[in-house]
Formats: C-alpha cells, structure tokens, sequence
C-alpha cells in the first residue's frame, strides 16, 4: 500500500553529482616524506648503494683516461682492462638491486597509503558518503594510491643515484677544463629552466586528469548499481553517452598531459646534443693550441654523458612524479577529514544509564542535513521533536512521506547529531557515550536493507562474528528464513545474490532483521521496507517482527499500518513536528492525520 501523503522532491539519497570531487588542494613533495620516512631503513640501504654505484660508474672515464694514456705512450695495459671491466659489471649489479629495492618501496608505500586511507574512508561522518560520489572515492583507493609508486620508481632512482653522478662528473670536468665546464653548463641551465617552466604546468594536468579518472569510476559505479533502473528505463544508450563523456574527460586530459610532457623530454636530448657539439668544436680546438690533451678531452666527453643522462631521466620522471602528486592530494584530502568521533568527549559510558528511565527519549530535537553547496541554510527535517520509549514495548513511527522518520533513527545511531535538543538512552546524552558502546545497543535494519556480497554466514555474523552456525540457523527460523538454507546444498556457505541465494525484497528485509537478532541487543531500531510485500510475505514479516520484539525495546518505522496497529505506542510524525502519541484506537480518535492515515490504508 502506498504512503498516504507525499513529499516535495527530495535530493538524492547517495548524492550524485552534489560536490566535485578532487578539487582538494594539489600535495607537497613534503606532504610524502611520512610515508617515505616509514622505509627509510631500505631508504638509507639504497642511497649507500647509490653512492656506490654512482663511484663505480665516476671511476670509469678515469680508467679510460689512464687506458688512452698509456696506449699513446705504447706502455703495457695490464690490470687497468679487467678493473673497466669489472668495474662496468659491479656498477650494472649495483643499480639492478638497487631497483628492486626501491619497487619494493613503492609497492610498500601504495600499501600504507591505502590502509591509512581506508581506514579513514570508512570512519568518515555519514554525511560525506551524502556528498560525495562512490566511484569517485573507489577511483581514489585504486587508481590513486597506484600512482604514488612512481615517485620511488621513476623518481627517487634518478633523484638519488643520478644527482650523486651529477655532481662528481660536475667536479671531474671543473679540474678537466673549467672553461669547457662553463659553457656546458650555460646550455645545461637554459634546458633546467625550461622544464622547472614546465612542471607547474604538468603537475596542473596531471591532478586533473585523475580527477576526470575518479568522475569516470563514478559514472560508472552509478551505471552498474542502478543497471536494473535503466535498463527498464531504456536508458541505456544515454548512460554509455554519459560514460563516454567522462572517459573522453579523461583522455583529453591525458592527451593535455602527453602533450607538456612531450616538450620535457626532447630537452635533455637536445642540451645533450648542443652541449657535446659545443665541447667537441671547442674542445678540439683547445687540443689543438695544447691547453688540454685528447685523453683528458675524452674522459670530458664521458663526464658530459654522465652529467646529461640522469638528467634527462629526472626530466623524464618529471611526468611521473607531478602524477604521483597529484594523485596524493586526492588521498591527503580524504585523510586530512575529520573521523566522525573526532569532537566526541566520551563523558559517560553504557554504566551510567539507570534503569528507571525511557529506554530512548527525544527532547526537543531539532535537524537539518548539512546545507548542499548553493544554499546559504539547510532546511530543517525535525522540529522540536519529543517523545519518549518505553523500555521493552514497541513503538511504532508513522508519518507521511518525508516526514523525518528514517531521520530519527539516524539521529538515535548518531550517523548525525542534532542541531538542538538532546536524544537520551537510559537517561544518558547519547552525544557523551562513546559511538561503539551506543550501537552495541542497537540493532538496526536500515529501509530496504541490502544484503551484503558473501555467504549466508557472513551475512548473518556481520555484528556477532563469534555467533554458532547453530545460533544462525534459529535466528534464520525465528524470521521464517529457514528454507534458503535448502536452496542451496552449500547451506550456510551459499553466496547471497548473482550464483548464489536469490532473495527477494522481503527476504533481504528478514535477512536483515535475522542479522540485528543475532546480536541480541537490548533495542532494535526497523525501518521497514517500503516495497510492496506480498500477502504471504507481509504476513512472515510481521511474525519475524512479532518474534524480535519479545522482551525488547522495539522502535518501528512503518508504512504499512496494519503492521503497527498493536504496537503499545505510536508516534505521528508530519513535516519534522510530533502531531500525536498514542495507541491506534486513540489516535484514530484524536489526531485527524493519523485518521487520514488509517482511512488511506482501509483500516477504519
Ligand atoms: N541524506 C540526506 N541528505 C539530505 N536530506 C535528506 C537525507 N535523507 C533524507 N533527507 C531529507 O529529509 C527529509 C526527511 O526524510 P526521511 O527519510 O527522514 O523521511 P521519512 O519520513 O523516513 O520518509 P519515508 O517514509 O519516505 O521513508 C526528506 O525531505 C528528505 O529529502
């Protein structure tokens, strides 16, 4: 049966589309270090092997130096072949071990970037998974986090080893020939200019193009959770137009990234190319008046290569790392919010509730959702709401459609707080109580409650993990379950949805309510599922909800009054205002909405 009233348009539950994601600010080289300094250990190991490798490649244009040398003065070459050799060979090893290293580093910094953030993910207030958009917060955890590796793998390699060869071909060529250094590095500093001009501009894009990659995930996810809908709505078409959009949102990005980076890259080639024409036209004329000799003219040549290479290296990573930034700013975001116990004060535990009072009372609670982006105020959903529940009875909540029921249970878990008044369990602020000892007390079956992906077990044991699978079994008969277990020759073990156990709407909703009576808590709050249920299954629901409220404090929403008709109480709510308390057989009498209500739903 259908609500009896209906509401103005209501925003969108999951919020689709509220706030733009990734307009976080871009992250700091600085804002790294912490997950670098969790392996400084490898770190140090590779910086010791990078100075090692950086004077075994130094010591070759040396050697060469002395080769050449001594051919020219017809001198035996001796053990100078097999140390080039050996040297070229430990050099080689060197790096390679050294790269494995700094994989393993990278693999372990996305691991810790992703457990930190996926423990703030799923702490976060309630009201950001309102605001923000699923995929985009999936695209953060995947896509993101992977792009930090690059830092370590294509940046820190060449930031450390290279900057070590750097700066030792630097010195060999100074005590070489200062002159022939000197104009070198005039071509060399021209090129660091034109890239540092660059990076600005990379890193930009680059922030950008993971956000178009976050958008992308989220119309997707959007797309595959609501697949049914569209299909029925035969929007299909749209929808692939729409992700088509994204994912092209995406690629341009790319393509805007490829397109700055591809002006980095030539760079080093062309300073290497300019520089070595440079030293050769003038270095073959300083051989030629005597200022140097041609051995020490070769050994410049291979400290000029030397210096270039990493250079053009890091101005390759460039690319890399300005993403791998990027993308950090997308978790630092998320990271940087506030858990949702973070102004808790934690005043009072469950020992303080005393046993003379309502088990839940609502004292002049007043809510409104955080404003949306655009609006100065949110609009208030309850207003100076007051009620009381007594301890081991039911009472129901009825109201029209948007009245601010499902709202009031929300209140009670405290996925909000309220703007005003108080909400109170055994006479305890549940503002003072700490967040887990407040829902241990709690069992709640959200409105068309999901099943979650995994088996019948896990599905059950969700809030009592160390629960039997005999206790599961008697909760699954107590809410007229018990013959799924005999759909499937898995039992327990069967899957729940797609190649498993298909339940229907009804089925999930007892699914649920089976869950919340596993944990046995003292009170249970039930928003009962608005589709439609069918005789057969309304009638299970009501004897699932008959055998749950025995001995507990029960606080229903309905939208089928018949299921609420013999509750020992009922509160009408209209418009966010309790407009009557009572039994059904009072307020039929008193509260001419409740009337309506029951007129509606064939009831009087
Ligand atoms: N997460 C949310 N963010 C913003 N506004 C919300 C949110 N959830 C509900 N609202 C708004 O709060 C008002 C009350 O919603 P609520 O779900 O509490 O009503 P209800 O009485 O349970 O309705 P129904 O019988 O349809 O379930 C509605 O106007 C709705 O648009």
């Amino acid at each position: 049966m259908s609500d009896a009233a209906e509401t103005p348009a209501r925003p969108a539950r999951r919020g689709f589309g509220r706030r733009s994601p990734g307009d976080g600010p871009r992250a700091s080289f600085r804002q790294l270090l912490p997950y670098l300094l969790e392996h400084r250990r490898v770190l140090v190991w590779v910086i010791v092997l990078s100075v090692l490798g950086a004077a075994a490649s130094l010591a070759q244009p040396l050697l060469v130096n002395q080769v050449i040398t001594r051919v020219q003065h017809a001198s035996p070459l001796g053990w100078l072949v097999f140390a080039l050799v050996g040297l070229v060979v430990v050099a080689g090893l060197l790096s390679g071990y050294q790269h494995y290293l700094l994989q393993r580093t990278g693999e372990g910094v996305v691991l810790s970037s992703r457990r930190r953030l996926v423990a703030r993910l799923l702490n976060l207030p309630i009201s950001e998974f309102d605001q923000r958009r699923t995929g985009d917060l999936v695209s953060r955890v995947g896509a993101d986090t992977t792009a930090l590796r690059a830092v370590l793998t294509q940046g820190l390699i060449d930031a450390i080893g290279g900057a070590l060869t750097f700066i030792g071909a630097l010195v060999g060529m100074l005590i070489i020939d200062p002159v022939l250094l000197g104009l070198t590095v005039l071509v060399i500093a021209v090129s660091v200019i034109v890239v540092v001009l660059l990076s600005g501009r990379i890193r930009e894009a680059s922030a950008q193009a993971q956000k178009k990659v976050g958008d992308l995930t989220a119309a997707v996810e959007r797309a595959i959770t609501s697949v049914r809908t569209i299909r029925a709505a035969g929007a299909t078409g749209r929808e692939i137009a729409a992700v088509d959009r994204d994912a092209e949102g995406a690629w341009r990005m790319g393509i805007q990234v490829a397109r700055i980076s591809a002006m980095v890259v030539p760079v080093a080639g062309i300073a290497l190319q300019v520089s070595f024409l440079v030293v050769l036209g003038i270095g073959g004329y300083r051989v030629a008046s005597g200022a140097i000799s041609v051995a020490s003219l070769v050994t410049f040549i291979i400290f000029l290569f030397m210096m270039v290479m990493p250079l053009g290296n890091a101005f390759g990573a460039i690319t890399s790392v300005n993403s791998a930034l990027g993308a950090l700013g997308r978790i630092e975001e998320i990271i940087a919010l506030p858990g949702e116990d973070a102004r808790d004060s934690h005043a009072a535990s469950v020992g303080d509730e005393r046993a003379d009072a309502p088990a839940i009372a609502f004292d002049g609670v007043s809510f409104g959702y955080p404003a949306l982006p655009g609006e100065s105020e949110s609009t208030p959903v309850l207003r100076g709401v007051s009620f009381s529940v007594p301890r081991g009875k039911r009472t129901a909540l009825v109201g029209p459609s948007g009245a601010g029921k499902s709202t009031s249970l929300a209140l009670i878990e405290r996925f909000y707080d309220p703007t005003d008044g108080v909400i109170r369990i055994g006479g305890v602020d549940i503002a003072a109580l700490p967040r887990d000892e407040l829902r241990a007390q709690l069992g709640y079956v959200e409105q068309d409650a999901p099943a979650l992906a995994g088996s019948l077990r896990d599905n059950l044991r969700l809030a009592a993990p160390s629960a039997s699978d005999d206790d599961c079994r008697r909760v699954l008969e107590a809410v007229n379950l018990g013959e799924v277990l005999a759909r499937s020759p898995l039992g327990l073990d069967a899957p729940v949805g797609e190649e498993g156990v298909m339940l229907s709407g009804g089925e999930r909703q007892r699914l649920a309510i089976a869950r919340a009576l596993l944990a046995a808590p003292p009170i249970l709050l039930l928003d009962e599922s608005t589709s439609s249920l069918d005789g057969r299954n309304e009638q299970l629901m009501r004897e699932a909800i008959d055998a749950v409220a025995e001995d507990r404090t029960m606080i229903v929403i309905a939208h089928r009054l018949s299921t609420v008709v013999d509750s020992d109480q009922i509160v009408v709510l209209d418009h966010g205002e309790v407009v009557g308390v009572g039994t059904h057989s009072e307020l039929v009498a008193s509260v001419p909405l409740y009337r309506e209500l029951a007129k509606h739903q064939l009831l009087v």
